[in-house]
């Protein structure tokens, strides 16, 4: 199977590159890459993938076309796909939009993670789309980490705000507590190893056992001591809302996005 990669060398189209040659799932003379800068000597150690010169070029080449470009990138594409396996990784360009390719539509939303081969890809298919897709879907995503089927097109927004947005609120509560302990006069390097400790160590010790969360917070909370405080004062700031809200938003700029790049 040749598959054909728009947007080889960016954040998500490079890190399923790398994965699936790391992984043995495609022969470097099975991928197809196209960027808009330039082809690569070395593609993540090799040097015998094709590159094609336009959309055109790698549709004739291709089985199956993943497309990994920004939104605003898509029109420009002007893909046609010639009815195959057209698998999406943008966000907020819907199947109605898609569709005007030609292709058979599976959308996927990958997150950042992808990078360590541990993004969650969640993926809706699109009429027409058969279960030989759907397994050759859920093959090329093993690549970068885990799948599943959502029921619809509609969920791939919700997907688009939480795991889509992989390590953006850890980031960002990093942030924040590295920025407590400098303005306390904590060292540069110390307040980020705390922070680091909390947010990475934290999650390590959630990994696999996520639904365990409310327990934890129970388990700490029992403690009546340093953490409970803590955790009672976040929300009474309103930490569960300002989640809520920042997902909601998220959802509904995918959404919203959605709805302005539809066909008319
Ligand atoms: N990054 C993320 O965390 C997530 C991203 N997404 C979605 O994935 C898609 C890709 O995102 P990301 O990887 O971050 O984006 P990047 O900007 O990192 O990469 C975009 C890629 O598209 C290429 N490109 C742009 N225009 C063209 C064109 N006309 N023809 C061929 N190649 C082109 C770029 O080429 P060049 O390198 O030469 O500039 C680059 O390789 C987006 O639609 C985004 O919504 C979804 C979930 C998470
Ligand atoms: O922020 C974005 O628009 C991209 C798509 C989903 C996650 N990152």
């Amino acid at each position: 199977m040749r598959v054909g990669l728009i947007g080889a060398t960016g954040w998500l189209g490079s890190a399923l590159g790398a994965g699936l040659l790391a992984r043995g799932i495609l022969a470097p003379g099975e991928l197809v890459l196209l960027n808009r800068s330039a082809p690569q000597t070395n593609y993540h150690g090799h040097a015998n993938v094709t590159w094609a010169r336009d959309a055109a070029e790698l549709v004739a080449q291709s089985d199956v076309i993943v497309v990994s470009v920004r939104p605003e990138d898509w029109p420009g594409l002007d893909l046609r796909a010639g009815g195959r396996l057209v698998l999406s990784f943008m966000a907020g360009i819907g199947a109605a939009t898609l569709a005007c390719c030609g292709g058979r539509i599976v959308r996927a939303m990958p997150n950042a993670a992808a990078e360590i081969g541990a993004s969650y890809s969640p993926f809706w298919a699109g009429p027409g789309v058969t279960a030989a897709d759907r397994a050759t879907v859920r093959r090329l995503l093993s690549a970068i980490g885990s799948t599943d089927e959502l029921e619809t097109e509609a969920q791939i927004d919700l997907m688009t705000a939480l795991p889509g947005s992989g390590a953006a609120y850890p980031a960002l509560m990093a942030t924040a507590m590295a920025a407590f302990m400098r303005a306390r006069g904590i060292p540069e390097a110390i307040a980020w190893r705390a922070a680091e400790a909390a947010v990475v160590g934290g999650a390590r010790l959630l990994e696999d056992r996520i639904t365990e969360a409310p327990a934890l917070l129970a388990a700490y909370r029992a403690y009546r001591g340093t953490t409970a405080a803590g955790l009672d004062a976040a929300e009474a700031a309103g930490f569960p809302q300002a989640i809520e809200t920042a997902l909601a938003a998220a959802t509904e700029k995918a959404r919203t996005m959605t709805q302005t790049t539809a066909p008319t």
